[in-house]
Order: structure tokens, then sequence, then C-alpha cells
């Protein structure tokens, strides 16, 4: 695990390294990290980059290997020329390297020592510097071999924890979700040219009418392609974050029960007490490759007891924020009429889901399935199927475990459905940064059509701002603001 920047750090590197970096960042120094995980391990990578890479390498190890080749050489200190290790060499002349500029990695022996005497071998040399956070992938930027969304695709591939997440954030590294915008960009200045010229030259008749016509079409087409692809239902943001899965119901219903089950751990409290649960309690985990946020909350409930009712308060809220609802009910509580069923289950879940916006994504867990008899449970199901209008439903034993494969079989096809598949189709934004500038680029599209037939100045400045939000989301344009939120989730030595 690669772990975030940590100040204490640098004062190992030798003090006139540190006011160095406090100065700010120096384009022109060489900087260089520890690009592995911290801590005892087998090999540990140290990166260099920057002007005085070349020099780096030549005074640590005598000589400049070949070129992107890996060579065993010895390690030594420049001044005490004490040997700090023997590893593996490499050197990364610039522009082809990752960051554009001349480079190299000390594959080295992993143990705090060996990597504390390469880290002040290098700071003790002139134009040196320890990198911060995500400063190797920031000059990569800077030399255009990555736009914004690819440095964000990276990020997220250092933070990826399920399958479906490195997935995504593997084909957004790779592109794909770059070279959408990029692609609109290209039209919308395509068109922005074709008005422009309408503008500069229709007075002398050098240019035929139809041609604002064409920019018509081509717009409309341009608005309806970013529309679409807003109307994702946040699938990739979700992908990104973690899908936010509430467990609800009615006291003792058995939702802690299904929370440590699922979790497999004794996360929240269960007991016979009605109102055990008051406080949301949040389990991160992975369902078949997707990531969830699991959250238990208190039993739903008239109550005096102010704690019990602020749970409450935080349950609805819960249910209100959630992607997808379990409501689990006690099967012992239900009619004992296997035909009042389904009414009397329409009528609970709205009293559950009343303000949610999501009402349709929820499952109902039918819990205790071992407190009933065989026959009872088919005749329930039986008269579910018939009802038709009650959502998908499962019959659980948080007891025996009876049910728990259908269960987690229905909440996987679910996650399915909420995250996209990350392989298939257009890639899917992945930011609200991406979702608001795409958002204004489309409401500046508009300004076009609103101006077009008056001021046709005006209805070209739309396009010009639409282009604008457009770069926004890749860096081409005001990238600077941006960085700094972007990198801080970067760690040192990437
Ligand atoms: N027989 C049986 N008992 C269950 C099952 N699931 C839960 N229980 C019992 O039901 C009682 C309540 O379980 P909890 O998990 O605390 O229920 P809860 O919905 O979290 O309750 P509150 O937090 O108070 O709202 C406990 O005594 C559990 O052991 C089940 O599948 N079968
Ligand atoms: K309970
Ligand atoms: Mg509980």
């Amino acid at each position: 695990m690669l772990l975030p920047f940590q100040r204490g750090m640098d004062v190992e590197m030798g003090r006139s390294v540190c006011e160095n970096t406090l100065a700010g960042l120096n384009e022109d120094d060489t900087i260089f990290a520890l690009s592995s995980g911290q801590g005892r391990c087998g090999v540990a990578v140290v990166r260099v980059s920057g002007p005085a890479s070349a020099l780096a390498v030549r005074s640590l190890t005598r000589g400049l290997p070949a070129a992107r080749t890996a060579s065993l050489r010895s390690i030594t200190h420049p001044q005490t020329k004490e040997l700090l290790d023997r590893g593996l060499v490499l050197w990364f002349p610039g522009p082809g390297s990752f960051t554009g500029e001349d480079s190299a990695e000390f594959h080295i022996h992993g143990g705090p020592a060996v990597i504390s005497g390469v880290l002040q071998a290098l700071g003790s040399l002139p134009g040196l510097r320890p990198a911060e956070a995500g400063e190797f992938t920031r000059r990569a930027f800077y030399a255009g071999k990555l736009d914004l969304t690819e440095v964000e695709g990276l990020g997220d591939l250092i933070h990826a924890e399920t399958e479906a997440q490195r997935r995504q954030a593997l084909r957004q590294m790779a592109g794909d979700l770059g070279r959408i915008y990029q692609d609109w960009s290209v039209r919308l200045k395509r068109c922005l040219a074709h008005v422009e010229a309408f503008i500069d030259f229709s007075e002398e008749e050098l240019i035929e009418d139809g041609i604002l016509n064409d920019v018509d079409a081509a717009v409309r087409q341009l608005q309806m392609d970013m529309e679409n692809h807003l109307l994702d239902q946040r699938r990739g943001e979700r992908l990104r974050s973690g899908v936010q899965v509430v467990i609800a119901g009615s006291t003792n219903a058995g939702k802690s029960s299904l929370l440590n089950m699922l979790t497999q751990r004794p996360a929240a409290i269960v007991s016979p007490t009605a109102g055990t649960t008051r406080d949301v309690v949040e389990v991160p985990l992975d369902i078949g490759g997707y990531p969830v946020l699991l959250s238990d909350t208190a039993g739903l409930r008239d109550t005096t007891d102010s704690v019990e009712q602020e749970g409450v308060r935080r349950a609805r809220q819960r249910v209100e924020l959630a992607d997808l609802s379990l409501v689990v009910v006690d099967l012992t509580q239900l009619p004992s009429e296997p035909q009042q069923v389904p009414v009397f289950l329409s009528g609970h879940l709205k009293s559950i889901l009343e303000h949610s916006s999501h009402r349709r994504q929820c499952i109902l867990i039918l819990n205790k399935s071992d407190l009933i008899t065989a026959e009872l449970k088919r005749s329930i199901q039986v008269a579910l199927e018939e009802a038709g209008d009650v959502p998908p439903a499962c019959f659980l034993s948080c007891h025996t475990r009876d049910g728990l494969l259908d269960l987690l079989t229905m909440l996987q096809n679910r996650l399915k459905t909420l995250c996209g598949d990350p392989l298939i189709g257009s890639p899917s934004l992945t930011q609200t940064r991406h979702r608001t500038h795409l958002q204004k680029s489309v409401e500046a599209l508009y300004q076009y059509y609103q101006y077009r037939d008056v001021d046709l100045v005006l209805a070209a400045e739309g396009l010009r701002l639409g282009l604008t939000s457009l770069g926004r989301i890749t860096g081409r344009v005001g990238a600077e603001e941006i960085l700094d939120i972007i990198f801080k989730d970067f760690c040192i030595g990437k």
C-alpha cells in the first residue's frame, strides 16, 4: 500500500533539501522519492526525474547504463564512497520517459536503512530534492504525456480496491474517456470556425449560405451526444466511489444480523431487544468485484426515546441517499393469511421508502425463514408472484444462512446495473467535475441557438464558452486551479 505524504520524511533527507522543498515547487529541480510502498519489503524502487538524473546515476553508480535496460550495479554514497547496496539501475532518457524528462530508477533491497541511505545519498547531490505528492505525474501532465482525465485514471488505479474499479480506472488512464471529450472539442472547434468564417466573409458573398445550417445540425448532434453521456445515472461515479447500500426495516427484523453475515464479522450489536441499533454502522465491502458501502441503521418505529428518535432520523436520511435499499422484514410479523401479505408489504415498503427518490432500487428480504414452515413459505411466495407489484424479494435466515446465495446473486446483478460494466460500451464519466463542466458546455451551446438569428457574434461566443468548458475536463484550459485538488490524492513517488 502506498502511504500519503508524511512531513516527517524529509527530515531524513538533509536540511538544505528541506528548505528547497518548502520554498515551493521548482520545475527545474530534479526530484526523487521512494515509489514503492513504505515498510520492510523485498525490493524497493526509488525514482528520480529531472535534468540532474544522469548526474545522480553517475554519482551513485559510476557510469550511465544503456537506456531502458536493467543493469546490476553497486550503489555507493557519492561523498563517503560507502557501499549502500547492490541493485538494478534503469536509465530513461527524456522525452521518452513517463515524465518526459530524463529519469532513472534504483531497484534496491527494501530494508529501511538501505532506502534511507540511498535517499540521503540522492539528497546530498546539488539540484536534487525530495518529490512532493504526485509530482512525477504532475510533470508527466505538463509534458503533455497525460491529460487530466488520464491523470485521474492513474490516481483511481492506485486507489482501486475492487476488480470493477480497476477496470474502469485502467480504461480512463488509457485515455478512453479523454478521447471522447477531445473528439467533441474538435467537432465544436470546427463549428466555431465555420461561424466565424461566416461572420467575416458572408457580406462579400465568399461563403455559402448553407454553412450555418450545417453548423446547426452539428451543434444539435453534439448536444445530443453530450446529454446522452450525462444521462448515465451516475454509473461511473458510483463505481469510483462505492455504491451506497442501506439496510432498513422495523426493529428486530434482523438488520444487524444481516450486516454481520454479509461482512463476516460482528460489526454491529445483535440482541433480542428492539431498538438496539442507533448509530449508522457503515462497512465497506467488495461484492462480486463491485465496491459497496453497506450501512446498518436503527429500526424504524415511533418512539419517545430522544436518542432512538435521532437514530430513526439518521436511518431515514440514509434511505433517502442510498443507491439501493435492503428492506428487512421479520416473516413471523406478517399477516397469518398469505393472501394478505402482498398488500401488507406494499404498505410497509411505502412507509420505509417514503422519501426515497430511488424507490425502485430496493430488495425485500424476508428474514427468519427458519421460524416458519416450508408450507407457509411456499404460500407466501405464490402470493407475492401473483401480486406482481411487490419488488424482488428473497427469503433468508440469518441463523441457518439459508437463502444467502440467492441474495448475493440478486445483489450482484443489481450492482452490475447500478455501476455498469466498465469494459462494455463507451466509458462513463467518473467525477462530479466532469459532470459540472459538461453541463456548462451543453448550456453554452443553447446560447448558440438563442442568438443564431439575432446576433451571430453572441452565438459564436456560446460555442466558444462550450469549448472552454470541455477543455477544462481534459486540462487543456485552466488546469492550474484543478491540479492541486487532483494531486492531493496522490502519494509521494507517483
Ligand atoms: N430465528 C431467527 N432469529 C433471527 C434471525 N435473524 C435475526 N434473528 C434474531 O432477531 C433478533 C434481532 O436481531 P437484530 O439483528 O438485532 O435485529 P435488528 O433489526 O438489527 O434490530 P434493531 O437494531 O433493534 O432494530 C436477535 O435476537 C437475532 O438473533 C433469523 O434469521 N432467524
Ligand atoms: K435488536
Ligand atoms: Mg440492529
